[in-house]
């Protein structure tokens, strides 16, 4: 059957990624406007009237812009734990009852044949967190907007093919940039943002074999290139020894603009 997947756009102009599995489609996060993203579907060829659910990652608006309205839109189910609903509760409009599901952190839930389970992450949100999907031959992991790596989140997604991880920015690039102190001081702390570096020193820890694809994210407009990302990533795991072949492993594109190509996380 296999998991597919395209991060229709990822960055701090707004976020969503929908997956896939035979007659299941489901989206994490819906940080554009509604007319955006059915903009974003259609470049995909999907609708909003496929989706199952949305997922929900934490409140903040780059992932929940346009979540009221595309739950009303197209009579969808949100998923979010109970700290999230509460916190999203005055952007997100009124939504039915039976169109708010709880989804515990930690918690596993099965839409069809995907078992989906969230993960607790560390962001200064209510209580925010990254999901993985898995058939039992496939597993796809989605980890943005981690301020580190736990273990818990290497424990989450360690076993994954394919990850979404968040590289959002260049160290010295952001010290360096226009932002305000208390914001610079913020992304870089434990509950803001990954770098390129972090996400390189935590990929170094988690390559054991079985992850192929690890699609860069929430990549800063300010302080990252997608070629610096992918070559600071690649030095940060190399320094830490641990090399690999292009046809092993590859890092992969992400866009705040436009939807990736649709992947199958099994694919080699
Ligand atoms: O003026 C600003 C710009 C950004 N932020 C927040 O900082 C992080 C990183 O943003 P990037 O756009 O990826 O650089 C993100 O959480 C933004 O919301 C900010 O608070 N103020």
């Amino acid at each position: 059957m296999g998991i597919y997947f395209t991060v229709l756009s990822s960055g701090s102009t707004g976020n969503a990624t929908v997956i896939q599995h035979g007659g299941t489609s489901l989206m994490i996060d819906a940080g554009l406007s509604a007319k955006r993203l059915d903009a974003l579907f259609q470049e995909r060829e999907i609708s909003g009237a496929e989706l199952d659910g949305i997922l929900v990652t934490h409140e903040h608006s780059d992932h929940i812009k346009g979540l009221g309205a595309m739950s009303r839109k197209y009579n969808l189910p949100i998923y979010a734990n109970l700290n999230t609903w509460a916190a999203l509760e005055k952007s997100v409009g009124a939504i039915p009852e039976e169109n708010r599901r709880v989804f515990e952190t930690g918690e596993k839930h099965d839409f069809g044949s995907l078992r989906v389970e969230s993960f607790g992450i560390s962001h200064d949100a209510a209580e925010p967190v990254g999901y993985t999907f898995d058939d039992g031959t496939e597993k796809l992991s989605v980890a943005t907007d981690l301020g580190y790596m736990s273990d818990k989140v290497r424990d989450a997604i360690s076993d994954s093919d394919v990850l979404v991880l968040e590289a959002n920015h260049d160290v010295e690039l952001l010290r360096m940039g226009r932002y305000p102190w208390n914001t610079k001081r913020r992304i870089l702390s434990d509950i803001g943002h990954l770098s390129n570096e972090a996400a390189g020193a935590a990929l170094s820890e988690l390559m054991n074999g079985r992850i192929k694809r690890t699609y860069l994210a929430h990549l800063s407009r300010d302080h990252n290139m997608m070629d610096l990302a992918k070559m600071s990533v690649r030095d940060a795991m190399e320094s830490r020894g641990c090399f690999y072949r292009d046809h092993e492993f590859k890092l992969c594109d992400t866009y705040y603009d436009r939807p990736t190509p649709w992947d199958r996380v099994g694919e080699p």
